[in-house]
C-alpha cells in the first residue's frame, strides 16, 4: 500500500516547502487541480526538476482530448495523470494509449460516477493503471466519504490498482486502511496540520503496517 500527498491550496514555492518537509514519508506527490489552474503545467515541471526521484501526479481531471493532454502533462514531467471516469471511453482510451507511448500512467478519478460497479468494470477493461474513488471538497462538505465506493470497485476491478481520496485524516485513516486500497491520497490531513512532518510520518507508518 502506498501514500500520496495532495498539494492543492499552495503556489509552487509553497508546494516545494511542503515536499521538503515530508518527501521521506510519501510515495507520490500530487500537483492538485487548483495549483495547475493557477500555475499551469509549470508547477509539475518545477516540482519534477526540484525532486527528480519523487513520483509526481498531475491532477488534470481530464474530460476531453485525453491523448493530447496526457502528452503535455507527460512532457512536463508527470509520472501519473488523472482522467475523469465520467468522460467518454474514447477519451480514456486515448489517454491510456498516449501514456503507454510516454512511459507514464493513468489514474481515473471516479468523482460523480453514478453506477460505480458498472463504470469501474468498463474502465478497468480500458487498461488504466489506477481507479480512484473520490469524495471531492463539495461532497466532503455534505459529510460524505468513499468507503462504500471503495468496497464496490474492489469487488469488480481485476487489473487496475485501487485508490481512495477525499478528506482522509489521521483519525479516519485506520478504517480506510482496513478497506484495503492500493493507494491512499491525503491532502489537508497532512498539509493542514501544524506539524506536517509528524502527520506524514505517522500516516506512512500506518500505511506500511497495513501492507
Ligand atoms: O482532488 C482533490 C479535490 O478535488 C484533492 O486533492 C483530494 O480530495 C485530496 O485532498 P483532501 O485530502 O484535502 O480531500
Amino acid at each position: 500500500m502506498e501514500l500520496q500527498l495532495a498539494l492543492d491550496l499552495v503556489d509552487i514555492q509553497g508546494a516545494k516547502e511542503i515536499v521538503n518537509e515530508v518527501a521521506a514519508y510519501v510515495d507520490v506527490v500530487e500537483i492538485g487541480t487548483p495549483v495547475i489552474i493557477n500555475e499551469g503545467l509549470r508547477a509539475v515541471k518545477e516540482l519534477k526538476a526540484a525532486y527528480p526521484h519523487v513520483k509526481v501526479l498531475a491532477d488534470l481531471k481530464i474530460m476531453d482530448a485525453g491523448g493530447y493532454e496526457v502528452m503535455k502533462a507527460s512532457e512536463a514531467g508527470a509520472d501519473i495523470i488523472t482522467v475523469l471516469g465520467v468522460s467518454d471511453d474514447t477519451t480514456i482510451s486515448g489517454a491510456v494509449a498516449e501514456a503507454r507511448k510516454q512511459g507514464t500512467q493513468i489514474m481515473v478519478d471516479m468523482i460523480n460516477v453514478l453506477d460505480m460497479a458498472k463504470r469501474a468494470q468498463e474502465i478497468d477493461a480500458l487498461g488504466v493503471d489506477y481507479i480512484c474513488v473520490h469524495s471531492g471538497y463539495d461532497h466532503q462538505a455534505d459529510g460524505k466519504n468513499s468507503l462504500e465506493d471503495l468496497a464496490t470497485i474492489k469487488r469488480v476491478v481485476k487489473n487496475a490498482k485501487t485508490a481512495i481520496a477525499g478528506g482522509i485524516k489521521l483519525n479516519t485513516l485506520p478504517e480506510v486502511l482496513e478497506a484495503g486500497p492500493d493507494l491512499v491520497i491525503v491532502g489537508g490531513g497532512i498539509t493542514g496540520q501544524e506539524n506536517r512532518q509528524a502527520a506524514a510520518a505517522e500516516m506512512k507508518r500506518l500505511v506500511q503496517a497495513a501492507g
